[in-house]
């Protein structure tokens, strides 16, 4: 006291204390297993976070393994007392895994002290913004499309007339095993992963975060794929549905509601399912009685199905997609191809040279083989699905017989091609089923090509045979009596 009077010991002391702490570098987080008793979802993420860099840190000695469901779904994780350290944007964080005694309530009756874990995150002090403000949320987003990608997916069907029934979606299909376009398959994946960014957007703009494709092609041209690859892409369950099923339209709302946010509404050969709007001579033909008018009222359309989603999905707010397929575009209703129904038209075409390479990739793991030249050249003349090709480079495990069984098909196929060229006068009278159904494939892919354009890259075009195909095409309406034929080019129907 004599010597240094209090003051003077005060100032001392509390600049020793700030020069204390300016030496200490170190900021420290905890991130304990529980909250009150709940579980702590920052925990768990930061779990699941450092899962996927514990292969980095080759210095830890010791490891946990364990297993939530299936024991081949392993997930490693760090043992109390270990230390990782993991570096992000420069800056490095060191995580500890630490554990702690709690006496536990007596109260409660469970008695015996329990043990929390913790993990500590420390980091220079400097990045203690950082820290908190992207280290930490971008560990909760890595987290999230962790479990997202782990989920399996589902894909729900109104078996009953209200009512969702889910199975398993095991779909293997995705965008790299799916044969189209390589230009067509970019511009679609690219278009998901926009929509995908845009909730601000949608929002801004007042409309309901959704987008809206149609699909269309000849039967086994992989539209039922590309389904599967959009969901597996966004991964988003799938809601299959039947509208020939749906009595009314209060069922048809009840199905809707009952859809999960991140999903995508199928309907499949909206051609042949179900009419666009509701026809005027039915609502008079039905207003005889009170109870049928009401019926006609209750309907179920696609224009009905378009509005319901409009009004449930804007309120509901997460994003949606809606996808359409039919094999006869041309027999849609044109209100349905009104801009501003469906975002985006995609046309699933015959299988090309390029489609044909991601097939045999797919199927036999090669980039080249000797009957390539072949198989390309007569790929380019005939028309033939994707589905006819994979089932044929699918019968044999060896990759010389398949590739020689394709040029055999190929060849038939071409063989039956000029001998529906040459023998088109005479194919106009006869009724032959199998030889028209070539044909007016054929026909139908060089009319496509002729329609209206679209947001989507069409496939070749060529007006050639356009006069014989119409002819064609009227037989084959003739014989197909059974589909409804509301609209087509040349009248028929
Ligand atoms: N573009 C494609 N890429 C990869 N595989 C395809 C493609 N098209 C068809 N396939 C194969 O053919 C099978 C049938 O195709 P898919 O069911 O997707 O055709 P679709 O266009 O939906 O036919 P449909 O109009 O009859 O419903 C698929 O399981 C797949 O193995
Ligand atoms: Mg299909």
């Amino acid at each position: 006291n004599e010597l240094l009077p209090s003051e003077v010991r005060d100032a001392l002391s509390s600049a020793l204390a700030s020069l204390r702490s300016r030496m200490t570098w170190q900021h420290t987080i905890v991130i304990e297993e529980t909250e009150g008793w709940s579980s702590n979802r920052v925990y768990n993420a930061v779990k699941a976070y450092l899962a996927t860099r514990i292969n980095t840190n080759i210095n830890m000695q010791r490891l946990r393994v364990s297993s939530a469901d299936e024991p081949e779904k392993m997930v490693v994780s760090m043992e109390a007392g270990e230390e990782m350290t993991d570096v992000y944007q420069g800056a490095e964080f060191k995580w500890c895994l630490v554990t702690r005694e709690v006496s536990g309530d007596l109260n409660n009756g469970d008695g015996g002290a329990r043990e929390i874990r913790s993990y500590e995150l420390s980091f220079n002090k400097r990045h203690k913004e950082k820290a908190l403000k992207e280290y930490l949320p971008f560990i909760a987003a890595t987290a999230k499309a962790i479990k997202d990608q782990e989920r399996s997916l589902s894909i729900y069907m109104n078996e009953r007339y209200d009512e969702w029934s889910p199975i398993d979606l095991q779909h293997p299909s995705t965008f790299d095993t799916l044969a189209m376009d390589q230009k067509q398959k970019q511009s679609i994946v690219d278009d998901l992963d926009r929509f995908i960014k845009r909730k601000e957007y949608y929002r801004k703009i007042g409309k309901a975060w959704k987008r809206g494709y149609l699909l269309y092609g000849p039967p086994g041209t992989g539209k039922s794929s590309l389904i599967a690859a959009i969901a597996n892409h966004l991964r988003f369950d799938i809601y299959d549905l039947e509208l020939t099923g749906v009595n009314s339209n209060s069922d048809l709302r009840r199905l809707l509601v009952g859809m999960t946010n991140r999903s995508i509404l199928v309907v499949e050969d909206i051609d042949c399912t179900i009419e666009l709007e509701q026809r005027e001579e039915d609502d008079e033909e039905d207003s005889k009685s009170n109870s049928t008018e009401k019926k006609a009222q209750d309907k179920v359309t696609l224009s009905g199905l378009l509005n319901f989603v409009d009004g449930l999905w804007s309120t509901s707010g997460e994003e949606r997609i809606l996808i359409f397929t039919t094999n006869y575009k041309e027999r849609l209703d044109p209100a349905l191809l009104r801009p501003g129904r469906m975002d985006m038209h995609i046309h699933m075409g015959y299988c090309t040279t390029e489609a044909f390479q991601i097939l045999a990739n797919n199927y036999h793991s090669i980039d080249y083989h000797v009957t390539y030249p072949e198989i390309e050249a007569l790929i380019e003349e005939v028309t033939v699905t994707p589905a006819e090709v994979a089932e044929v480079l699918m019968r044999s495990d060896d990759t010389d017989v398949a590739l020689h069984d394709l040029v055999k098909l190929l060849e038939f196929k071409k063989k039956e091609a000029t001998e529906i060229k040459t023998g088109s006068k005479q194919a106009e009278e006869k009724k032959d089923g199998d030889e028209i159904k070539t044909g007016s494939k054929q026909a139908e892919e060089k009319k496509d090509a002729n329609e209206i354009k679209t947001e989507s890259m069409e496939v070749d075009g060529g007006d050639e045979i356009k006069a014989e195909s119409v002819q064609v095409e009227e037989k084959k309406d003739d014989k197909e009596a059974v589909v409804k034929n509301e609209f087509t080019e040349n009248g028929s129907g």
